[in-house]
């Protein structure tokens, strides 16, 4: 017995140094193992890539810049615009007689995005122009002086070192579904393939309405049709542009309405009595939308008096609509296919422009208070007007009545929008710091940064990684420390014998 003791207590395992080294190198293996697993699953540092876009509208061209971390080009939800910049002087296309102007006028805003975008990445950014209704309109009317415009204005664009991608016209359809893209995407609804907004944009010459619809499959007029597949669901998208609906071109329409017959004064009910303004019938009749109806013999000038009347106003404004014709099931106006208005919806650019000068974007409120507010509006003096808001371009000021009743007469009799849905619009300008409207929804299409089927995302993320070594490591380390507590206690009695 004595001699197996003896083996026993000289076993060179069963030493205090022995456990001691044991334990050091137990608690360091856990520690390097957390160590590893950390550092193995650490995101690689930020690095960001970035996409300008130029929209070319009517009636200004603005500039913007978006960034994505540049790991993640195909998961998406990630695009965010860091940068805008509003071109001074009007759209490209008022320089139809100054080509070489319309170049000119970009190259503050560019300026600009060099500063914006880091110096060694202005290679690989990618630069796209597009045009919208201005241009569609110049190119209808004198297609060389819109060629004129597009190599003015991409020679200015190439002295960049931007990767430029090309400038061109949008269609209608391209511009109602990107706007759409863009809102769906900026709220996260393409990637959890949720319930999607549609999307309600008012320009200055051209206005959108699309929408994804349970009663629209795209066989009963197709070319309001646009499919996608994004993120692993197929999306039917009713969407239609109106070419001359603008906010702009509306006016002239409406205009042009009351002076067939190429009168002195217009008496307007669209703006507020006490305003008074002489115009000339060239400026006014100088659009594609408009020239065919000038009057024979009218005189070089009008006087455009305001009589300040919603109802009225609202009357010449319906005339500008056609509701007489359809081949279609339905139609929203001018013979134009529309399927029922469904779901909620995001209303961007002048829609939003107006109705938040005119304090009118609570759509919870009844649309028979939305009129009255907007016929008291409208029946309130110039002089007043003026008064109250002297920081407000003129121009703006003087035709927020007009446009708030053409916004409310668009939707409730263009559209079709009852006073229930209705109150499923939200008039918007900016999603989550991006602008709502065609240019991002652009871009991510160019760039194909929205793929077709849903990205494979890793099992966990980086916290999940670190938190689950973690607590393993944490009970590895508790089952070593009892696995080696009797040696412990039979060393501390040796140490007793000892
Ligand atoms: N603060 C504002 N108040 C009122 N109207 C505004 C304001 N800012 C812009 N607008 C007007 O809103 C309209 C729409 O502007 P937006 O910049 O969206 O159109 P656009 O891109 O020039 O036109 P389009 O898309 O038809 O080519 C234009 O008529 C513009 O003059």
């Amino acid at each position: 017995m004595s001699a197996q003791r003896d083996m026993k207590e000289k076993s060179p395992w069963r030493t205090p140094v022995t456990i001691i080294i044991i334990t050091v190198i137990g608690v360091i293996a856990i520690v390097a193992l957390v160590t590893v697993a950390v550092l193995q699953n650490k995101p690689l540092s930020q690095k960001y890539k970035y996409g300008i876009v130029l929209d070319a509208g009517s009636s200004h061209t603005a500039l913007y810049i978006y960034e994505w971390p540049a790991e993640k080009d195909n998961n998406t939800g990630r695009v965010e615009q860091t940068h805008s910049c509003k071109v001074q002087g009007p759209g490209i296309s008022a320089y139809a007689s100054d080509p070489w102007k319309a170049g000119e006028s970009l190259t503050d805003c560019m300026h600009e995005a060099q500063q914006k975008v880091p110096r060694n990445k202005h290679e690989e950014t990618p630069l796209y122009l597009g045009a919208t209704a201005g241009m569609r309109l110049l190119n209808m009317e004198n297609s060389s002086a819109s060629d004129q415009v597009f190599q003015a204005v991409e020679e200015a664009l190439r002295q960049f070192q931007f990767s430029f991608q090309g400038a061109r016209i949008l269609s209608g359809q391209e511009e109602g579904a990107f706007g759409w893209v863009t809102v769906n995407y900026l709220d996260d609804r393409l990637k959890q393939g949720l319930e999607t907004t549609g999307a309600l944009d008012l320009g200055g010459a051209s206005t959108q309405i699309s929408f994804v619809s349970s009663n629209y499959d795209g066989s009963e007029s197709p070319k309001n049709s646009v499919t996608f597949r994004l993120y692993g669901n197929d999306y039917n998208l009713y969407t239609h542009s109106f070419l001359c609906y603008g906010k702009d071109q509306a006016l002239r329409l409406t205009l042009a309405q009351q002076t067939l017959s190429g009168p002195v004064i217009i008496s307007d009910p669209c703006f507020h009595k006490g305003y008074t303004k002489i115009k000339n019938y060239a400026d006014l009749y100088d659009s594609p939308c408009v020239s065919h109806r000038k009057p024979q013999g009218a005189p070089a000038t009008f006087n455009h008096t305001g009589t300040g009347n919603f109802q009225q106003c609202q009357e010449q404004i319906k005339r500008i609509f056609n509701f007489t014709y359809c081949k279609y099931s339905r139609c929203s106006f001018n013979g134009i296919f529309q399927p029922l208005v469904q779901g909620p919806f995001g209303a961007f650019s002048a829609y939003y422009f107006v109705m938040d000068f005119l304090n009118l974007t609570d759509t919870s409120e009844p649309l028979t208070e939305v009129k009255d507010k907007l016929t008291k509006y409208c029946a309130t003096l110039w002089s007043e007007i003026t008064a109250q808001h002297h920081t407000v371009k003129e121009k703006y000021l003087a035709e927020y009545c007009f446009a708030g009743t053409y916004i409310l007469t668009l939707l409730t009799e263009g559209y079709n929008f009852t006073s229930e849905s209705y109150s499923k619009i939200k008039y918007i300008k900016q999603i989550k710091g991006s602008d709502a409207g065609w240019t991002l929804g652009y871009m991510l299409n160019l760039t194909n940064m929205i793929p077709a089927e849903a990205p494979d995302s890793p099992p966990l993320p980086h916290a999940g990684y670190v938190s689950i070594v973690t607590i393993m490591a944490i009970l590895l380390f508790i089952v070593f420390i009892l696995s080696i507590r009797p040696l412990w206690s039979r060393c501390s009695k040796q140490l007793h014998i000892v």
